[in-house]
């Protein structure tokens, strides 16, 4: 197995291999793969749990538990098959218990819903959708066809994505003609990706053929493995068009009652449109699998990034960057109704262009939120009158006024450069806000959402989901402080000796600071604001994320072009061929992982 230099973590954090990281003994391992014998490409069998983990998840849970680095409250792991259910070792039911009890919260009470409750109802809490709703996903998933075994050279048994509940707004990838929210020309859904030749090469695909499926895919080699399916470096046959294919085995998710999470990532997935989440150009299933064709990300993800810096941390401007990109993606899908939950370096992938993109939905909460405009474009348009500013909002969206400012890349992070008033002459920043213009205020914050799971990463884990108070959007604002602390200080906020240890600290421990390096007093400030124990008090609790981007530490940052900012570095160049070379002969692999090379150029699929 390949090697490399980057990999050192401690094991309480159990960080996962990703693109660009090696597969060392400090990471989860990655998972047993079973070589079906007609085949040459790896699936992952369902995880192998530790001897500790299965001794624990074959008990009668009553408390909560914490697998993979993910905590799991037992209501959860019982009653809903939904995003929570990792199971692992890291942390015992005595210790799970040994915290909840000492912050006051009655044990076997946590996530416990009365035994009228209905299953209907238990589900509705989990994700916030109604009973109503939740029948939609059922069918949904009932729309899959697992018919008989389909032989080499014929049309693959598979459907591509059918319905989805979620649909809302600019919606959906090119997926069937039955889908509700879908076109096929996708593009026009996903205005944002109408001229990505990637999505023209698939569309030229389904004109040809009248479908799209697995066959029309070489799976390059593995990128990596999460605990629902693996994801593969795939091109679009004869294309050179690239992508994540994230392959599930269908039987193993159905064993270990992972369905549900599946089909909660594949839903999110299908409602993203956004510069800074992953882009779902397709969904297809086989008898076996399920794949989902994503954007590949070239760079790997932000905790290996971090591990290259020097003192493993960021420039404070290269964090403003990484943040303010991040604060936009949660942003929208708060405004999504979408909890995200799961916010850490290691699910930010870096783009081919330096930028962002947020992945891994499998533990977001979905719920109803009914955005509210608190500032009327009335005072913006009082505003404008009196401060005439040049290149708004509207404008900008025109590509012809995006252009000259990209020729300036960093614009977006250089002091307000718009407005044609001298400094004197500018409203104080209480009325004018910290934006280039005075945008409207519109506020999705999906705060009353309440689910009662534990889920998320140990460190990253807010104080009201370890105290099973019910936990709504501002585990995303607490998840965001702690991000913004490691990428400025190379380590988080509350980590103790063990998992216990940090649980504790994140609940009773008081914020501090090292003193190296040093960070401005209004990084600092601003992580206070986020990292407040009591969600009610916590900035952005009320607003979202308008709050957090009117902070001091962000002053300058043009929001609206974020996307043309000059990124703090830029991945090398990835030559696919040489990436997909055995690794013998490979050399650098450039961010992706290597430890899933193959003897062969490419991984064929023609036994589906
Ligand atoms: N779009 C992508 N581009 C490049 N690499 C990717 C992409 N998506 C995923 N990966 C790699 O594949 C690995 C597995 O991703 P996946 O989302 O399945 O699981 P995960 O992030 O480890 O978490 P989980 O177990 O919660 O699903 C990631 O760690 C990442 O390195």
């Amino acid at each position: 197995m390949a090697s490399k230099s980057n990999a050192r973590i401690s094991p309480e954090r159990q960080r996962k291999p990703t693109a660009g990281q090696a597969v060392e003994g400090n990471f989860h391992k990655t998972l047993p793969v079973e070589t079906t014998k007609t085949s040459t490409l790896e699936i992952v069998s369902p995880k192998k749990l530790p001897k500790a983990s299965q001794q624990v998840a074959s008990k009668q849970v009553s408390t909560a538990t914490v697998e993979n680095g993910k905590l799991l409250n037992p209501h959860k792991s019982k009653l809903v098959d939904s995003l929570t259910d990792k199971v692992d070792s890291s942390l015992s039911l005595d210790d799970a218990k040994e915290v909840l009890t000492s912050f006051g919260t009655e044990v076997n009470q946590i996530g416990n819903l009365s035994g009228a409750d209905t299953e209907q109802e238990k589900k509705k809490l989990e994700h916030g959708v109604s009973p109503a709703s939740a029948k939609v996903n059922n069918e949904t998933s009932s729309v899959v066809k697992t018919g008989g075994n389909a032989k080499l050279n014929e049309r693959p048994n598979f459907v591509e994505s059918g319905k989805n509940s979620m649909c809302r707004g600019s919606t959906s990838s090119d997926f069937s003609d039955e889908s509700t929210c879908s076109s096929f020309s996708s593009g026009i859904n996903k205005p944002h990706k109408a001229n990505d030749l990637r999505w023209e090469a698939i569309q030229a695909i389904r004109a040809k053929d009248g479908w799209l499926g697995l066959n029309h895919f070489r799976l390059l080699r593995r990128l990596g493995c999460g605990d629902i399916g693996s994801v593969y470096l795939s091109e679009l046959s004869g294309t050179k068009c690239y992508f994540a294919m994230k392959v599930m085995d269908k039987a193993s998710l159905a064993s270990r009652k992972k369905l549900l999470r599946a089909q909660t990532e594949r839903e999110i997935l299908q409602c993203l449109d956004h510069p800074f989440l992953p882009t779902l150009y397709s969904h297809f299933e086989t008898d076996k699998f399920s794949c989902l064709v994503m954007e590949f990300c070239p760079g790997g993800d932000l905790h290996t990034l971090r591990q290259r810096q020097a003192g493993k941390h960021f420039s404070e401007q290269a964090v403003k960057f990484y943040v303010a990109e991040i604060l936009l993606a949660l942003e929208y899908l708060h405004m999504l109704g979408i909890v995200y939950r799961d916010l850490k370096p290691e699910n930010v992938l870096v783009r081919e262009d330096g930028h962002i993109m947020l992945s891994d939905f499998d533990l977001s909460l979905r719920c109803a939120v009914s955005p509210t405009l608190v500032k009327s474009t009335t005072l913006e348009s009082e505003v404008l009158r009196k401060n005439p500013v040049y290149c708004v909002q509207p404008a900008c969206i025109e590509p012809s006024c995006i252009q000259p400012s990209c020729v300036a890349p960093t614009t977006c992070f250089s002091p307000r450069i718009f407005s044609s008033k001298s400094k004197k002459d500018r409203k104080p920043k209480n009325e004018m806000g910290n934006q280039v213009t005075p945008l409207p205020e519109l506020i999705a914050e999906p705060t009353n959402a309440r689910s009662m799971s534990f889920v998320g990463t140990h460190e990253y884990l807010a104080p009201e989901i370890i105290k099973g108070e019910g936990h709504g959007s501002a585990v995303d604002w607490w998840t965001f402080g702690i991000f913004l602390y490691e990428l400025l200080f190379g380590k988080t906020p509350f980590k103790g000796s063990g998992n216990r240890a940090t649980l504790f600290n994140v609940v009773g421990q008081p914020l501090r600071f090292p003193e190296a390096p040093v960070v401005s007093f209004s990084a600092r400030d601003l992580i206070r604001g986020l990292l407040v124990k009591e969600p009610q008090h916590r900035l952005a609790y009320k607003r979202g994320a308008t709050e957090i981007k009117q902070h001091p530490f962000f002053e300058g940052v043009n929001w609206a072009l974020i996307r043309c900012a000059s990124p703090p570095e830029i991945p090398k160049p990835v030559d696919i061929e040489q990436l997909c070379a055995p690794a013998t002969s490979a050399g650098s692999k450039g961010a992706v992982d290597t430890s899933a090379a193959n003897d062969n150029n490419y991984l064929e699929f023609d036994f589906f």
